[in-house]
């Protein structure tokens, strides 16, 4: 459902929020769930399905979130769709573009748990929530973690609608001092001081080029390095010319919290970025970035994207 802003830009509306429970506190006033409560989302969530993951997908804006047919989460097969609503003490997803339920089913023989929305820091999470589903994905027995955004094509080379599949990030939340790991560890996810080194697995990395090969992609896919703002404004013209010398490819409001999340407790990470649009890096040009073309976009790919996907899970489960 969504209504029209003063600007006639369609926007979901405000949902109401389940009442947060305090379990502690991560030392900046934010509050924190511990392993236990997680632990009974995910007994929540194995209750409601037979399917046990080993792969769980973080559909990106408008990449299987929108468009409801024909999207990502909507070839998955067996499917069990369960709204974020009905999960509790789970975040509602606010943002166009992000459905707002899990999908547990079978991308051919593999089971998988689809999110069709993700929580960003900019609809008021902090980082730690937008990362909560990862570990709730860790507890129901997810293994890999593929993580999708649409992003702004920073790289002068990258076109809209390419691939860019991440080879790296930069955490510039984390520079400021932003984490999701910030606050008391639990060493039951992983160690205080998580190498980063690895972060986007090179073995994936390597059989993701290899399928785009085979699927006549090479035109379109790339590899570069991704970094997330805290959004929701989009860039400025000065901004986008700094993430350019410091070597950003694509610049986009997600997937970095998540991926540091999932590191920590050892998942295997891959990440894709859907180009679709370019970052404006020049004054004298008209046009203004805009949340309809990243959907728009995300539409325009998500045949391909389908495709795409739906082969390196396959691939992916035999590593
Ligand atoms: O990163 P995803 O969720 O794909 O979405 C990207 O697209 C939205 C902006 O159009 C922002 O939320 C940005 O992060
Ligand atoms: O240009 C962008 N900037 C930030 N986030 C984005 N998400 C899609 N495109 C963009």
């Amino acid at each position: 459902m969504s209504v029209q802003n003063m600007n006639g830009t369609k926007v979901k509306p405000a949902k109401e929020t389940l009442p947060e429970v305090e379990v502690e506190s991560n030392g900046n006033g934010h509050k924190m769930y511990s392993y236990e409560m997680l632990e009974e989302i995910a007994n929540f969530l194995l209750t409601k399905t037979n399917i046990r993951p080993i792969i769980g997908i973080i559909c990106g804006s408008g990449m299987g979130s929108y468009w409801k047919d024909g999207s990502l989460a909507d070839t998955i097969t067996d499917a069990e769709r369960i709204p974020y609503e009905e999960i509790p003490n789970f975040p509602t997803s606010t943002v166009e573009g992000h459905h707002g339920q899990l999908v547990f089913g079978r991308l051919g023989e593999v089971p998988v748990v689809a999110m069709q929305g993700r929580f960003h820091y900019y609809e008021g999470y902090p980082l730690w929530k937008c990362c909560l589903p990862i570990r709730v994905m860790k507890l129901l027995g997810v293994k890999t973690l593929m993580a999708t955004n649409a992003a702004g094509g920073l790289n002068p080379s990258y076109k809209i609608g390419d691939l860019m599949i991440v080879t790296d990030h930069i955490n510039l939340m984390g520079f400021a001092g932003n984490n999701p790991l910030q606050g008391p560890n639990d060493e039951r996810f992983g160690p205080r001081f998580p190498p980063m080194n690895k972060a986007y697995n090179y073995e994936y990395r390597k059989i993701a080029k290899k399928v785009a090969k085979e699927l006549k992609l090479d035109n379109i896919i790339r590899e570069g390095i991704y970094t997330c703002l805290g959004g929701p404004n989009f860039e400025t013209v000065a901004e986008l010319r700094m993430l350019k010398m410091v070597g950003v490819d694509a610049v986009g409001m997600s997937t970095v919290h998540e991926v540091i999340t999932a590191r920590h407790c050892d998942m295997k990470v891959f990440g894709l970025s859907l180009i679709t649009n370019e970052c404006i890096t020049n004054y004298e040009v008209e046009a203004e970035a805009n949340h309809e073309e990243v959907l728009d976009v995300g539409k325009m790919r998500q045949d391909l994207l389908r495709e795409y996907i739906s082969r390196l899970v396959h691939e992916f489960s035999k590593v």
